[in-house]
């Protein structure tokens, strides 16, 4: 799907919400243990449950890798899901790759062709010629790491290279790239602060904002610091919205996790 898709979605359903789907086989309800393939049985009620508040779902790929082929298979049938029943909602593997050109190459074409996501997310401490594969192609974003939720984003991305911060560095940079328009940025809702100094850099991008709900964020400050005229902003929720319940009642739980999560954020977009 195009940039123009995705904003129409967020001002239809006036939600800029990404759900994660994280889905850990120790965490989701016991009856769904019985079928044949519980990781896609969880997704596809996840997403029957919550489509309507969500303008995209990111699949973090550890949580599939983790179970071998069998957990590629149940990411391939929630990706050709998504795809099939909700082509205008963004998707994202979130899957933190970068590598030397060639294999980066391989990884774009591994998400963007075979697998058929929207997105992909990406680390870009090796730089430049890491990136550039994910770039060429066309209709497909690279969502970059810029400054991290966890803590461990202190140790390296806020220290200073010369006068400015290596995330701020890293954001001035990649704006020079080729088909820098395919870019897309995360910043983690626990440092909404940040945000300002970062839309000076990157004005008109989107920006990937996991970190709300289980990690603590907020969606207000997200939006007072880090909403673009357009809203700009994916901001994403995993485990708040999926584990709200591990019961039989796990979809409804999640749906109403969600509506909270757009009814917050429906007044923000609305005053764009
Ligand atoms: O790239 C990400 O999505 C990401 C970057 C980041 O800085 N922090 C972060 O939490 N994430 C991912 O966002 C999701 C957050 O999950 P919850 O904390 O359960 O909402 C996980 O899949 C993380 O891997």
């Amino acid at each position: 799907m195009n940039i123009q898709q995705l904003f129409e979605q967020i001002k239809k359903k006036q939600s800029v919400l990404c759900v994660g789907l994280d889905t850990d086989l120790d965490k989701i309800p016991n009856h769904l243990l019985e079928s044949e393939d519980p990781i896609f049985e969880f997704n596809k009620a996840i997403i029957e449950a919550t489509h309507s508040y969500t303008v995209a779902y990111k699949p973090n790929t550890a949580f599939y890798e983790a179970y071998g082929i069998k957990g590629w298979q149940s990411l391939q049938k929630t990706i050709d899901y998504l795809n099939t029943h909700y082509p205008n909602i963004f998707t994202i593997a979130d899957a933190k790759r970068g590598d030397i050109g060639n294999t980066s190459s391989r990884y774009a074409k591994a998400f963007f062709e075979d697998l058929g996501f929207d997105s992909v997310t990406t680390a870009p401490y090796m730089g430049k010629d890491s990136m550039e594969p994910f770039l060429a192609f066309d209709g497909k974003f690279t969502i970059m790491l810029a400054l991290t939720s966890n803590p461990g984003a202190f140790d390296f991305q806020t220290q200073k290279i010369g006068k400015a911060e290596l995330y701020k560095k890293v954001l001035e940079t990649s704006t020079t790239w080729e088909n820098s328009n395919r870019l897309m940025y995360v910043v983690g809702a626990t440092k909404a602060e940040y945000l300002a100094d970062i839309r000076k850099i990157v004005p008109d991008s989107f920006l990937l904002v996991p970190g709300v709900g289980a990690q603590g964020g907020s969606v207000e400050e997200v939006f007072k610091y880090g909403a673009n005229s357009k809203a700009g902003l994916l901001i994403n929720s995993s485990r708040g919205v999926i584990y709200a319940s591990n019961s039989l009642d796990f979809a409804e739980a999640a749906a109403s996790e969600a509506k909270k999560l757009q009814e917050q954020m429906a007044p923000y977009i609305a005053a764009l």
